[in-house]
């Protein structure tokens, strides 16, 4: 189990550290579908207080190691997000860094796990070798711009289209991931319905916990239907989840999220989903402010 508190402080050796924070929806609309096949979107992104950890030390070439509990399977070489977007800034000049990752969230599981890493990656070595962010970072993946900023996002577009909301009142979430990996085009190729209706116009600015949970109760996982029935475990997850004030899935699964009016509850939950589902991935934390 995760919690904040294992969150990886700045490696000794380190020159610097990004935290790459789990991204969650809170809401995921699919609202249309360009030319390209690319859905649009209209979702609530948080940040949760879990992530992986990204480490830079000053080196003559690009090298990325890996570490932590979920490193198994993450690729070391130039497929991993990370060193895509190292290379996407230094643009040909042949910079060097050696970079560390401390991977702890699960892949492929609709929490952004590569995306964050690359966002983390873009702003570590943004800062590292003086050089600007890129315009274009959805290259990266449609998350990646999400993933860029703090505190809660409207997400439209295909991702990159991002309005700030207000700070949202203390929530405390706990991810639970069953441990299959869920594809994401093929979810979005399984949804039957690709129009469906965005958020309103205006999203309140919360005044509490019960107004936020009153609020994304009107709200949707467009793709919940098709990935659970790709994988009907995401249900056992939700099922698991009963017990928080809200439960849904994140992006395109299969990682669920369910939310708490305080600490003692999320934790309390956490370890009895622990003990349960032993071979489950479970995280319990806030939800970041800024
Ligand atoms: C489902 C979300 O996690 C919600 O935040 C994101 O939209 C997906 O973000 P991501 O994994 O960074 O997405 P990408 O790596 O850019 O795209 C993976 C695949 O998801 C599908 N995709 C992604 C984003 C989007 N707006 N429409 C799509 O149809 C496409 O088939 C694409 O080939
Ligand atoms: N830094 C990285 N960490 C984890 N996986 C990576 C990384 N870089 C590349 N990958 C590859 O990318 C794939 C998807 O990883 P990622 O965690 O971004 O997906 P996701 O959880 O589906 O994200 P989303 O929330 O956007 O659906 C993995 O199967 C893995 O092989």
């Amino acid at each position: 189990m995760s919690f904040l508190e294992d969150a990886a402080p700045a490696s000794p050796g380190a020159a610097a550290s990004r935290m790459a924070w789990a991204k969650v929806n809170l809401t995921l609309h699919c609202t249309g579908q360009r030319a390209d096949g690319y859905h649009l979107l209209d979702s609530l992104v948080v940040r949760a207080g879990v992530g992986d950890a990204l480490h830079v030390v000053p080196a003559e070439d690009l090298s990325l190691t890996v570490s932590g509990t979920r490193a198994e399977g993450v690729p070391t070489d130039a497929r991993n997000l990370v060193l895509q977007a190292a290379e996407m800034l230094d643009a040909g000049a042949g910079r060097g860094a050696a970079l560390h990752l401390e991977k702890h969230l699960p892949a492929a599981a609709g929490i952004g796990g590569g995306s964050a890493d690359a966002a983390a990656a873009l702003d570590l070595l943004s800062a590292h070798w003086g050089v600007p962010l890129p315009a274009d970072t959805a290259r990266l993946g449609a998350d990646v711009p999400v993933c860029l900023t703090r505190g809660p996002q409207r997400m439209q577009g295909v991702g990159e289209v991002l309005t700030p909301l207000s700070a949202l009142p203390p929530c405390q979430m706990v991810l639970v991931n069953p441990g299959v990996d869920v594809p994401t085009p093929a979810v979005f190729s399984a949804l039957s319905d690709k129009n469906q209706p965005p958020m309103p116009d205006v999203i309140p600015t919360f005044a509490g916990f019960s107004d936020l949970i009153d609020f994304l109760r009107e709200q949707r996982n467009d793709l919940a239907a098709p990935a659970i029935a790709r994988e009907p475990v995401i249900a056992s997850c939700l099922e698991a989840l009963s017990d928080a004030a809200l439960a849904r899935m994140s992006g395109s699964g299969a990682t669920c999220f369910g939310l708490y009016a305080n600490a003692a509850q999320a934790k309390a939950a956490a370890h009895r989903i622990s003990a349960a589902a032993l071979h489950w991935w479970v995280a319990a934390g806030p939800i970041l402010a800024a």
